[in-house]
């Protein structure tokens, strides 16, 4: 299939006055071979950069060497129906306006194309050739039409239609009978361009243009409309603000445009890479290049350079572009319409009618048909290009779409290599209207079995699909209940005789440390309970607890029952660690009971008078309160804590003989 490449043209633009005459680049033509742009390596003067290109023009070229070279060609390809694109691209102030627009005393590529399309126009012996012209502006990453009142312009839409051609709604569209007509229009709608100062350009462009000249050319005796059209761009130079000394506002319009030529390489870029998403998607100036670039447009880059070294780098980085475009491969289409009435198609035709051949010269490409018109583009053999077409080789990127600037499309125009859900030409459709009735109502009752077959299948599917996954799901959840449960026991379950292993491993210890290990031990196991105890009850609770277990542990220390009394000391201190004299008096007991000696308790303080707000002890000293066998504490109105002494008899040794055998079980209960 004919691909065409991108043709390159680049342009040096002469000194300004202001600027100095520093020879940094050079255009040499060879002859019989490429001309070239020299460009020294900012890093190394002596170093020269070349970049051979199809066109090169210098500081001396005029504005009619470049249309009659490179642009005049392209009118006849937009005569033969299909799309072209011309677009300059460049740096601020590199000449991209003046190359495309010019003056009126040095007229641009824009007036000279239209004016040869005039010509070409009154050249033809075709019965009718129209010609339209619609103008718009993308500034900020938004779309306007130029062709209305600019303070009133409403921001365009960029859609794409069902064939995935891209276009501009609601764009105007001027039918235009002359060049004089044209030029009203063109010079009073430049007017409404947005145009700003910078330091480099006293009327820089803020905005990407695109100008578009459509022709449809109908020819009643073949009964076909051909549509070609011309994509005039005027891209807003990239810039350096540093060098344009950009105001705020001119910083976000310089934002924008950087932006968008970022954008440009990238597609660029993943176009050559072949890559399978192209970002066309990622700027308003891509969506609507689109069709130039890696579809099915013929195009031409003007590549735009300012001369001077302050210039090398976008200079540098211009040509790089250049370069990277020139591998961008199209695959350009004849946009062409039958207007022969096509047979009304049956309501179950679901498959489109096989297209006609078209003339020789042509490849026939896909058909959609359309209402009574059936549509067809064709692509362009190699032979039929205006410019030179190197390659061969197919495109390795996806086709996107067809084409794409301008009003809504009239015509369906699709890329063959772009996958498509309607059958190709090749595999020849039976056509519907050779059917007869009975025929067609076999068809439909077919297509209707094999539809609702198909949607019970899927259901089907569906259904297993959802039970599978409600299994798996029900197993991760009861995994995961088996795992915390797991994790909460053995959390809450601390080893018992974690210290044991540790005193056996360690005989050679110190006999007192030895038992010192071994109470701690003990104190753990015995403390577990009343350390979770502890942990739940509010700081008031744990105070009123502690307490009540030092009145119990006072009534048997001075009743002379010191273990007990130890033990119940020692679940005070559960509840407040931090108590020193509890500490002192357990070191006490501990100390009377090891030496067999008797352990006399502090005097009791005087209870205070009743009224009066009592102090805590807990947290003073060790008042024991009234004693007794029970005593119970409970916190702002959380949990009540009770703590019940019952003494039971049983045999087996005391500490002091005289003291009868009993054992003392101290409960502590929780009321809520
Ligand atoms: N070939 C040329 N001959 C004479 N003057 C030129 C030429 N090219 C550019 N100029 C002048 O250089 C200046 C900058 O050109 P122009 O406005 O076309 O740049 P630009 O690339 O469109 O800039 P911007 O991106 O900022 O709009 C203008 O004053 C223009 O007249």
């Amino acid at each position: 299939m004919a691909s065409h490449k991108i043709k390159i043209a680049a342009r040096v633009r002469p000194r300004l006055e202001h600027e100095i005459d520093d020879k940094g680049i050079q255009v040499t033509h060879t002859p019989g071979g490429p001309s070239c742009i020299n460009v020294p390596n900012p890093r190394d003067l002596s170093q020269i950069f070349n970049f051979p290109l199809s066109s090169c023009y210098d500081q001396n070229s005029t504005q009619e060497e470049i249309f009659e070279r490179d642009a005049r060609p392209l009118i006849d390809v937009v005569y033969s129906g299909v799309t072209v694109t011309i677009f300059a691209y460049g740096v601020t102030s590199s000449g991209k306006t003046h190359t495309m627009q010019g003056t009126r005393s040095c007229p641009g590529v824009i007036p000279r194309v239209v004016e040869a399309m005039f010509e070409q126009k009154a050249s033809l012996q075709r019965s009718s050739v129209e010609l339209a012209v619609s103008y718009m502006e993308i500034y900020k990453d938004e779309v306007y039409d130029l062709l209305v009142n600019r303070e009133t312009a409403p921001k365009l839409p960029v859609r794409e239609n069902d064939a995935g051609q891209v276009f501009v709604a609601n764009l105007t569209s001027f039918p235009i009978q002359s060049m004089e007509e044209f030029d009203t229009i063109y010079s009073q709608a430049s007017r409404h361009r947005s145009v700003g100062a910078t330091n480099l350009n006293r009327s820089s462009s803020r905005s990407h243009a695109v100008l578009t000249i459509e022709v449809t050319m109908t020819d009643s005796s073949a009964q076909r409309t051909l549509t070609g059209k011309m994509n005039l761009v005027d891209l807003a130079g990239s810039e350096n603000n540093k060098l344009t000394g950009n105001d705020p506002t001119r910083m976000a319009e310089s934002a924008a445009i950087n932006k968008s030529l970022s954008v440009l390489g990238q597609v660029v870029h993943a176009l050559n890479q072949g890559a399978s998403r192209i970002p066309y998607r990622n700027s308003k100036l891509t969506r609507i290049l689109q069709d130039a670039l890696g579809g099915s447009s013929v195009g031409l880059l003007i590549c735009n350079i300012a001369p001077g070294i302050k210039f090398r780098q976008d200079t540098l980085n211009t040509l790089n572009f250049a370069v990277r475009t020139k591998n961008v491969e199209n695959r350009p289409v004849i946009n062409e319409r039958d207007n022969r009435p096509q047979p009304k198609p049956h309501f179950a035709a679901v498959q489109p009618a096989p297209p006609k051949l078209a003339p020789a010269v042509l490849q026939v490409n896909p058909v959609h048909a359309s209402g009574s018109n059936a549509v067809m583009t064709t692509v362009l053999s190699t032979n039929a290009m205006a410019g030179p077409s190197r390659g061969q080789r197919p495109s390795k990127v996806p086709r996107p779409s067809g084409v794409g600037i301008g009003l809504v499309p009239p015509f369906h125009s699709r890329p063959s290599s772009r996958p498509s859900s309607r059958p190709s030409i090749l595999e020849k459709p039976e056509p519907v209207t050779q059917l007869t009735d009975k025929e067609i109502d076999e068809r439909i009752a077919r297509a209707v079995e094999a539809e609702v077959a198909r949607r019970l299948k899927e259901r089907e599917e569906h259904e297993r699909e959802e039970q599978v996954r409600l299994q798996q799901e029900k197993e991760n959840l009861a995994l995961q209940e088996k795992q915390a449960a797991e994790t909460a026991k053995a959390e809450s379950k601390f080893p018992s005789g974690v210290l044991s292993p540790l005193l056996k491993r360690h005989r050679d210890l110190d006999e007192e440390l030895r038992t010192r290990l071994a109470e701690l031990e003990q104190k753990y196991e015995r403390g577990n309970k009343e350390l979770q105890l502890a942990d739940v009850l509010s700081p008031g609770s744990r105070k009123k607890t502690g307490r009540a277990y030092v009145a119990l542990a006072r009534a048997h220390s001075e009743k002379g029952d010191l273990e007990v009394a130890l033990e119940l000391y020692r679940k005070a201190e559960t509840y407040v660690p931090d108590n020193v004299k509890l500490r002192e008096r357990v070191l006490e007991i501990e100390w009377a009971i090891k030496n067999g000696k008797e352990f006399v308790p502090s005097p009791k303080k005087p209870r205070k008078v009743r009224g009066k707000k009592r102090k805590s002890s807990i947290g003073q000293g060790l008042d024991d309160g009234e004693g007794g066998e029970s005593a119970s504490g409970h916190g702002a109105g959380d949990v009540k804590v009770k703590v019940e002494v019952k003494e039971e008899e049983y045999e087996g040794q005391t500490m002091t003989p005289a003291t009868p055998a009993k054992r003392t079980r101290c409960e502590v209960k929780m009321e809520h």
